[in-house]
């Protein structure tokens, strides 16, 4: 499909809390962390909430393209920490840079939602009945943990990315996707419940709003189901695992990165990593990384490129581009 990823933004808010400092308000350490994970530290709002951020994306995708709001045909956000559940976090967005002649909706397939939402956007603009739409990730995880829970607490952090994608004439765009999900194992991440209590319902035990996760089914699950999925996008797309240039695997854990790497055939290299700095920012990580690549001039036009997300729902979703 002749698609064209116009421009690619981040925006990571400042507050950088290291593993040191989480190990003065939290029984962990860095020794213990980083070998598990991968993760040094992560940034969290501390005034922002997911829409300043999405906000923010999306006026640096605006600067760096030259295009104004108003050309733009609709805006997905695709996010699993929104501000509200109405007014939706694209319409705040929308809003907010006043794209006159946008819709906007939001998507949360968790940590799929960077290739989910790729794929929505994609879809969109494939119907022919839309020109240029534009398309973030964004979370504020910190918002959804138990900050007294160390084993959860210390993997996530808050970040944005997104894209403007256009149609083209020009021989580039999505080649393949392979979107699959898991509910019957759902449960091996929760977050973010909301009890059914209403006046007639009788007492409902009150749930708890925060992070759970089973990470060593979860774990097993990504790097048993990933390249089963990979497989089936690169066959749709002719192609094989050598061919494509990098890998834009999304960033919960450095370790499921590195046994995907082996079970690809491929080199590390391969598979560039940022969870280090940011941790698990879900919808947002593909997102980050992306634009981090694209600005050190590692990701450029006539690479082919596989974005590879996995997580809650449970999700998998793996997108092939040719830029
Ligand atoms: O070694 C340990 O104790 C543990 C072993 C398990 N770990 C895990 C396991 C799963 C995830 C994870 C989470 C999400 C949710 O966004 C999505 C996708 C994944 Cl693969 C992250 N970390 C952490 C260290």
């Amino acid at each position: 499909e002749n698609l064209k990823i116009a421009a690619t933004a981040r925006y990571i808010p400042e507050r950088v809390v290291s593993n040191n400092e989480l190990s003065t308000i939290m029984d962990t350490s860095d020794e213990w962390i980083y070998p598990r994970t991968g993760i040094h530290n992560r940034h969290v709002v501390t005034d922002e909430n997911t829409s300043d951020l999405a906000t923010h994306v999306a006026q640096r995708l605006l600067e760096k393209s030259g295009w104004s709001a108003d050309e733009l045909d609709f805006i997905i956000v695709s996010t699993m920490s929104p501000d509200s559940l109405s007014p939706h976090t694209a319409a705040i967005v929308q809003g907010n840079i006043k794209a006159s002649k946008a819709f906007a909706f939001d998507l949360n397939a968790a940590c799929s939602g960077f290739v989910y939402g790729l794929s929505a956007a994609s879809a969109l603009l494939s119907s022919g009945r839309y020109r240029k739409g534009m398309f973030i990730g964004a979370e504020v995880l910190s918002k959804l943990v138990d900050w007294k829970d160390r084993t959860v607490s210390v993997l996530f952090g808050d970040g944005a990315g997104g894209v403007l994608l256009e149609q083209t004439n020009e021989s580039v765009g999505l080649i393949a996707e392979e979107l699959q999900s898991y509910g019957e194992m759902g449960n091996a991440i929760l977050t973010g419940r909301f009890a059914n209590q209403n006046a007639f319902s009788g007492e409902i035990s009150p749930l708890d709003p925060y992070f759970h996760q089973d990470g060593r089914s979860v774990y097993g699950f990504a790097t048993r189901e990933v390249p089963k999925i990979m497989n089936k996008a690169l066959d749709k797309a002719g192609l094989a695992a050598d061919d494509i240039d990098l890998y834009l695997a999304h960033q919960a854990n450095e370790r499921i990165i590195r046994s995907m790497a082996k079970n690809f055939g491929q080199d590390l290299a391969k598979f560039p990593t940022n969870m280090a700095e940011y941790g698990n920012t879900s919808a947002g990580s593909t997102a980050i990384l992306l634009d981090e690549l694209v600005e050190s001039g590692q990701v450029h036009p006539g690479m082919k490129i596989a974005f590879v997300g996995f997580g809650g729902g449970l999700a998998i979703g793996v997108q092939i581009w040719q830029l």
